[in-house]
């Protein structure tokens, strides 16, 4: 297993405020990555940085060996890594098994092999049981289990999830983590998970990254994390796993 991700020294500035601040850490291989911190610490300005939407003001993102910052998110896509977006907006007026195809077709230009591909994500899902449903009326749960279909659909190596457990009740966010479970199971993706369910983070991730003030404020496995007297402190108050 080798090294497919590394963010060096990454700093994201807007105006005066650094959103990220000399972030450095890397991913193995296979492994589900948790990112967390406190609401506006930085997290979703990370995942921009990382995957093209901007370019990181300072420092390095390394993906797969390849120096990737400035390259858009559709080259960057192409190169094996998507991202799946906190506020999920699917096109509406498209159907689900549409919705899919538009991920899929990253990869190929036959409108045949991106619907077959997009069937196949729609199992894993388990939404293939609603293909031609409009994607603007499925309940939340459901548009959140697209946007990962979508995602998938670009045969990603490296997936990048922001908060799709938020707004889910327990059941839907159990159902998610079985998902992100299963994609670590079936191999070949490596996960990076932005999560404010702290139950759920413990439970899926190989390692945390904590993030505070745009700072990385700690690096290690779950169980060293809720240990981290600082991260305690500026985070978890008294959560305990
Ligand atoms: N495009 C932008 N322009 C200006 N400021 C921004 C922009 N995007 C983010 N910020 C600021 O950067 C900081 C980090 O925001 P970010 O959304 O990355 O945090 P977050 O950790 O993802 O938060 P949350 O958990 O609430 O989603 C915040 O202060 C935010 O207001």
């Amino acid at each position: 297993m080798g090294t497919i991700l590394e963010i060096q020294h990454v700093s994201k500035f807007f105006g005066g405020l650094a959103a990220n601040s000399d972030v450095s850490f890397s991913l193995e291989e296979g492994m589900i990555m948790g990112l967390i911190g406190p609401n506006g610490a930085g997290k979703t300005t990370l995942f921009n940085c990382i995957t093209g939407y901007y370019p990181p003001s300072r420092g390095d993102v390394i993906f797969k060996g390849q120096k990737i910052n400035g390259l858009e998110p559709d080259r960057v896509c192409r190169l094996g890594m998507v991202r799946t977006w906190q506020k999920v907006r699917p096109l509406a007026k498209l159907s689900v098994v549409d919705n899919v195809m538009v991920g899929a077709l990253c990869r190929t230009n036959s409108l045949k092999t991106a619907r077959e591909l997009a069937m196949e994500q729609l199992k894993v899902v388990r939404l293939d049981n609603k293909p031609n449903f409009l994607a603007g009326g499925l309940p939340i749960g459901e548009r959140k289990k697209l946007e990962v279909a979508r995602a998938l659909a670009t045969q990603p190596q490296l997936l990048l999830l922001d908060e799709v457990m938020g707004g889910l009740n327990p059941a839907e966010s159990d159902e998610i983590i079985q998902l992100i479970l299963d994609i670590k199971k079936r191999g070949g993706i490596t996960q990076m998970v932005i999560e404010h369910d702290m139950k759920a983070i413990m439970r899926i991730s190989d390692r945390i990254v904590v993030i505070n003030s745009g700072e990385k404020l700690a690096e290690g496995t779950p169980q060293e994390i809720v240990n981290n007297p600082e991260v305690v402190r500026a985070y978890l108050g008294d959560f305990h796993a």
